[in-house]
């Protein structure tokens, strides 16, 4: 755990005294390194994905939950050797406990569906957009920060639910644009790993720590690889097994080795049957290489990846039917995916898919003089009890500054209250797409 004290163990963090000297000095007004800030239009490309995101849920009928961002570190502590752990966010609060800002949302699902116990109703349909958090040594300067789309469907054995995910993300994918020519799943199941080391004799208690190290394929030389397999005691032949299955490409190849009785065949096949029923065979392919970074996956993993390989991953998940029993929990069958808020905008720069989301409101209204701002906010109030949007300007202002800022705000038209006009009851109206302008009874306004 990389504390984020500075490995302090104090029991509270005293705030340190602010100098006289340093009151007056200016702050770093960047936000901590790692982190991002969300101005206008950063935020407005964040709402138009979650938008989606939240969209596919609820077409999926899924209900959406949320935790805390401060979980206590136990939640996260396994040992199984994951990246996660390395960089976890951790540290000792003002009451001496252990706690992190939480990794991923998984565990915490997890904790409040032990939690609930009896009292929910399976099979649960979750959903989840929350922010995630790792503290990685700035030498590679990556952040320390990203949101993640979490669906998760507890209470369903079949793989019928991994295929529901699956085809989750892929309406969501063709909502944005992306088509089976951008990304495609890679899947496999863990259960190909389990059968393996079954049959090499390999105890149970390492399947986790394995799978730790074989995600890590395609990251490290395959020398490191295979000596970090063999301090786990497999023996080098059933490494050189091993790592040859796993370059296996298909589905038909892979039962050749392992033969078709075992339950990693019978769940890819139906898994794939039902990509068909789905209508995302196109979208997928078996890749036994994929085994994911997280140790509490059991059965069918899959991820996202871009077709030009020039992306990391871009979501991921599968089944994880023993992690609620790792706390202590009875078991459910279990299965849920994650995707992160940075890959897809990447992806979607590269293929030119970036929407357009300028600022929009329907009306600025201005007071022609300082003496109507009352009556102003009296002609805005109005128009937001029906609906509208205003931008009212506030001060008094030259026309020509109030033109500049319907321009810059993108209203739809301007409303100024003149004081004859006002008299009268009624605003002049200029439509500023087609310069028409108009005077109208305030009543009549809409
Ligand atoms: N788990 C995790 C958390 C935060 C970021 Br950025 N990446 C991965």
């Amino acid at each position: 755990c990389a504390a984020a004290n500075g490995g302090g163990r104090s029991g509270s963090i005293v705030a340190p005294l602010v100098t006289e000297e340093d009151f007056h000095k200016k702050i770093d007004v960047n936000p901590p390194k790692g982190t991002r800030d969300f101005p206008p239009e950063d935020m407005r490309l964040r709402n138009w994905l979650f938008n989606h995101f939240k969209e596919v849920s609820r077409l999926y009928g899924y209900e959406e939950v949320d935790y805390p961002v401060l979980e206590t570190e136990a939640l996260f502590i396994r040992k199984a050797g994951e990246e996660i752990r390395d960089q976890l966010y951790c540290f000792e609060d003002r009451g001496n406990r252990r706690v992190a800002l939480r990794p991923e949302l998984t565990p915490s699902l997890a904790r409040l569906v032990i939690q609930k116990g009896k009292s929910v109703s399976l099979p649960l349909k979750w959903f989840a957009i929350g922010q995630c958090w790792r503290y990685e040594r700035m030498t590679r300067g990556r952040r320390r920060e990203h949101y993640q789309w979490n669906m998760d469907i507890i209470g369903v054995p079949q793989v019928t639910a991994e295929a529901e995910l699956i085809s989750s993300i892929v309406t969501f994918f063709k909502r944005i644009g992306i088509t089976a020519s951008d990304v495609g799943f890679k899947v496999s199941s863990r259960k190909v790993l389990q059968e393996l080391l079954k049959k090499y004799g390999v105890p149970e208690d390492l399947f986790g720590r394995v799978c730790i190290i074989i995600d890590k394929i395609e990251k490290i030389p395959i020398d490191e690889i295979k000596k970090e397999l063999g301090f786990t005691g497999i023996s080098e032949d059933a490494i050189e097994q091993l790592l040859q299955v796993l370059s296996v490409k298909s589905l038909d190849d892979l039962e050749d080795i392992i033969g078709g009785a075992g339950e990693a065949i019978a769940d890819l096949k139906q898994l794939f049957s039902l990509a068909e029923k789905f209508g995302y065979s196109e979208w997928i392919q078996f890749d036994a290489s994929v085994v994911r970074g997280l140790a509490y996956y059991t059965g069918i993993v899959f991820e996202g990846f871009d077709r030009k390989g020039k992306l990391r991953a871009i979501c991921g998940g599968g089944r994880y039917d023993r992690l609620l029993s790792t706390y202590g929990g009875d078991d459910f069958p279990a299965c849920g995916f994650g995707f992160g808020d940075a890959v897809i905008v990447e992806l979607l720069k590269e293929k030119d898919l970036l929407p357009e989301l300028g600022q929009e409101v329907e009306n600025i209204v201005c007071a022609l003089d300082k003496d109507l701002q009352g009556a102003a906010a009296t002609v805005a109030t109005a128009l937001r009890d029906k609906g509208q949007t205003v931008d009212l300007v506030l001060e008094s202002k030259p026309l020509k500054w109030v033109f500049k800022r319907a321009a810059r705000v993108n209203a739809r038209r301007l409303v100024l209250v003149g004081k004859t006009e006002w008299e009268d009851g009624s605003v002049s109206v200029k439509v500023l797409s087609s310069g028409e302008q108009f005077q109208v009874k305030l009543s009549d306004l809409e």
